[in-house]
């Protein structure tokens, strides 16, 4: 039998239905009542010298005696929110939300609140941010890892149709693999006028209010589908029925959304009460971190699968961060979860990121969105940085700007040791747009910037950097261009192997996967050592690394099997997504062949480490840097600022908040000024932040006035 999280992705419902419908241990309850002796000898639990031992491996710990892992402590809220039932953990950036969800979910596990072989399942908005916290996790403790589920709303609900499609009802059942689309704002538009004026002549007019930019999120998202359709009765219901005969219920492969696709999940589990026992008897235990981002479509998905008689739920999130509005995330979803689940909230004070004059200045912002919010209290130790740790930048031109910017970095990089990824380049939106004059202005003074906005293939490329697929590619490259000397590599790439192979790796002696992977690795050598690279100065050379990147990813994924559904399952339910994770890989391959000469470099330039990151606000959300700047904080970036002041202060909140040590805010005459945010800069004079105008650069030397 297959071990529980040792082949294909993460099991949804790791122990059996049967088995998890008859589990002993009931959903966990509102009650606290210590759970520890379930599944242990009664010894145990009655024993008064506390020999907690349970007779099989790991260790169940006392609650009194449980400790933080890999940090020193919690403040007092988070430590009472450790055992609490539902509740809802509030607090500013850097309070250590992530943070305190990855020590509950070590606290639930090692004290046996959550036993074995019951699961916690923690839902992030980003895969950068489940895959963080499942490494934190991870490295405090390791042994328990199997039964801690970390990911993304989509992922999860896009795993329930690829998993259980067969579940949906006859009138929704999949008829061909499905198609993945995102519908701009004009798609809806043009299908909202054309039903406007095609529908039934009494729903036009109801058609003609719907707002083409929320259509999807906030009217389709929320609808729960019926097992069998009806006749709409009105013209909202019609212009839903309408969109999923156009995109689902057609002839041919169906197109369907995250939105959509949350639909569908939502609707197998409800129409399946043996999988709602085996997915509640599994998860007892839901965290939902980013709460404030949550959509319409999602929170009635969790109230659908994840009732509160079924599960313990933990929200942690800043309602002053809320940066989906555009994306359909509720008003105010802490406020619903109040009403829906418990009002039980704690709410965090202290921040770990940022030192105290950045605190204080966020705390203007914060006041903005939040009179009631509380301050926060820095609980870093930071030393003397010897400038202001905040200061507004202001020049006549872009290129001016750029070389400012760059010749600062670059000086402070050789001053300080700091590497190039503690320093990031937070923009509003367009990143694209401020790249070349940032690109020219680092490469003038020997450094390089790495857009992690770009799109590579269908993906961006700050994705890409942190695919676990693409990590396991990488380390082959890593491990066949070096002749040892990579053990970190060697373990990395190891353990994921025996996710794809269990059957070789269980051998103790001479494991054949090492074997396996030193044959591979010789041949590839082999096959570097017969292909040189060339950096791309010409069409021809770029036609050359795109043929070189494609034979070698090719091989690759003849070693990893990948035409095997049950290994691609590893790293996805989906077989496509392989596809457009592996052409994205190519693709950056390509690129990164044309910027070196030999092949131990490639993967370096690969992951491109040695640049300084540049970034939308959007992207930057759960990151921190050692110093940030605001690039472009004017009336280009902010044009809508003064439409939507709230949400776009909201967004200058996160941007700013990502700083542990210093931030700077740059703007510039050519993108139309400070006037548009005169605003945000008026808040941030009266927080004592110095403005300087940049005015020329001489030998070097900058000057302000
Ligand atoms: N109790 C703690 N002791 C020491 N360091 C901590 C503690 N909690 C968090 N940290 C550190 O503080 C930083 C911020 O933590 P975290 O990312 O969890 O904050 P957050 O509240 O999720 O922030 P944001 O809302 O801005 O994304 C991280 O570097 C984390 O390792």
């Amino acid at each position: 039998m297959e071990r529980p999280g040792r082949r294909g992705a993460p099991p949804l419902v790791p122990i059996s239905l049967s088995h998890a419908i008859q589990a002993k241990h009931p959903p966990a309850s509102d009650d606290s009542t210590d759970r520890r002796a379930v599944g242990q000898p009664a010894r145990a639990a009655e024993s008064s010298d506390r020999l907690y031992h349970r007779e099989s491996w790991p260790l169940v710990i006392p609650p009194e005696e449980w400790k933080p892992h890999g940090i020193e402590n919690l403040e007092d809220a988070a430590r009472r929110t450790l055992a609490a039932a539902s509740a809802a953990v509030i607090a500013g950036p850097g309070a250590g939300k992530t943070e305190f969800l990855a020590q509950r979910a070590a606290f639930l596990l090692e004290t046996g609140k959550c036993a074995a072989p019951q699961r916690i399942l923690a839902i992030s908005f980003k895969k950068d941010a489940a895959r963080n916290l499942s490494e934190r996790l991870k490295e405090r403790v390791p042994e328990q890892i199997d039964r801690f589920a970390s990911m993304t709303f989509d992922a999860f609900t896009k795993s329930l149709v690829d998993r259980f499609r067969n579940l949906l009802p006859p009138a929704w059942k999949l008829t061909a693999e499905y198609e993945m689309s995102f519908p701009k704002r004009g798609d809806v538009k043009e299908f909202l006028d054309e039903i406007g004026r095609t529908a039934p002549g009494d729903f036009r007019h109801d058609i003609r209010q719907l707002n083409a930019g929320k259509f999807l999120s906030d009217i389709l998202g929320p609808v729960a589908l019926r097992a069998v359709p009806q006749s709409p009765t009105n013209g909202c219901k019609y212009a839903i029925s309408e969109w999923w005969g156009k995109y689902y219920l057609r002839d041919g492969a169906p197109v369907v959304d995250f939105i959509m696709l949350n639909r569908l999940a939502e609707l197998i589990v409800r129409s399946n009460p043996q999988l709602q026992r085996a997915l509640r008897a599994t998860y007892p235990y839901l965290f939902i971190d980013e709460f404030q981002d949550t959509t319409y479509a999602q929170y009635t998905f969790l109230k659908s699968v994840f009732p509160k008689a079924s599960t313990t739920v933990t929200v942690v999130g800043d309602g002053k961060q809320r940066i989906m509005g555009w994306a359909g995330a509720l008003p105010n979803a802490f406020a619903e979860f109040a009403a829906d689940y418990t009002d039980t909230r704690f709410e965090l004070e202290r921040n770990y990121r940022s030192r105290q004059e950045l605190v204080d200045l966020q705390l203007r912002f914060a006041q903005r969105l939040d009179a009631a919010v509380r301050p926060q209290v820095s609980h870093v130790v930071s030393g003397d940085i010897g400038i202001e740790p905040v200061q507004a930048w202001d020049f006549s031109t872009a290129t001016l700007e750029a070389q400012t910017v760059a010749a600062w970095i670059v000086a402070d990089i050789e001053n300080s040791g700091r590497r190039p990824s503690q320093y990031a380049l937070i923009a509003r939106q367009k990143v694209a747009k401020l790249q070349p004059a940032l690109v020219a202005a680092f490469a003038a003074v020997g450094r390089s910037i790495r857009n992690d906005d770009a799109s590579v293939g269908k993906l961006k490329l700050g994705d890409i950097l942190k695919d676990d697929l693409v990590e396991l590619l990488l380390g082959l490259v890593r491990l066949g261009a070096s002749r040892g000397g990579q053990p970190e590599a060697w373990r990395r790439v190891t353990t994921t192997l025996a996710r794809i192979r269990p059957e070789d790796s269980a051998r103790q002696v001479g494991s054949r996967l090492d074997d396996e992977l030193s044959d591979f690795l010789t041949s590839l050598r082999r096959w570097f050592a017969a292909t040189p690279l060339g950096r791309t100065v010409s069409q021809d050379v770029a036609a050359g690394n795109e043929a070189t990147a494609q034979e070698l990813a090719d091989e690759l994924s003849r070693f990893l099997r990948l035409d095997e559904a049950a290994n691609r399952r590893v790293f996805s339910d989906r077989a496509e997504d392989i596809d457009v994770r592996f052409e994205a890989f190519t693709v950056r391959l390509a690129w990164a062949l044309g910027k070196v000469d030999t092949w131990p470099e490639v993967a370096d330039a690969f992951l491109e480490d040695d640049a300084v990151p540049l970034m939308t606000i959007h992207r930057s959300k759960g990151l921190e840097y050692h110093t940030v700047f605001v690039i472009g904080l004017d009336g280009d970036q902010w044009w809508a600022h003064t439409k939507d002041t709230a949400e776009s202060t909201m967004t200058f909140f996160v941007g700013m908040s990502r700083a542990a040590e210093r931030l700077f805010f740059t703007s510039c005459d050519r993108r139309g000024g400070r006037s548009k945010v005169a605003d945000l800069y008026r808040e941030l004079e009266a927080g004592g932040v110095q403005s300087v105008r940049w005015e020329r650069r001489r030998l070097g030397v900058e000057v302000g006035q």
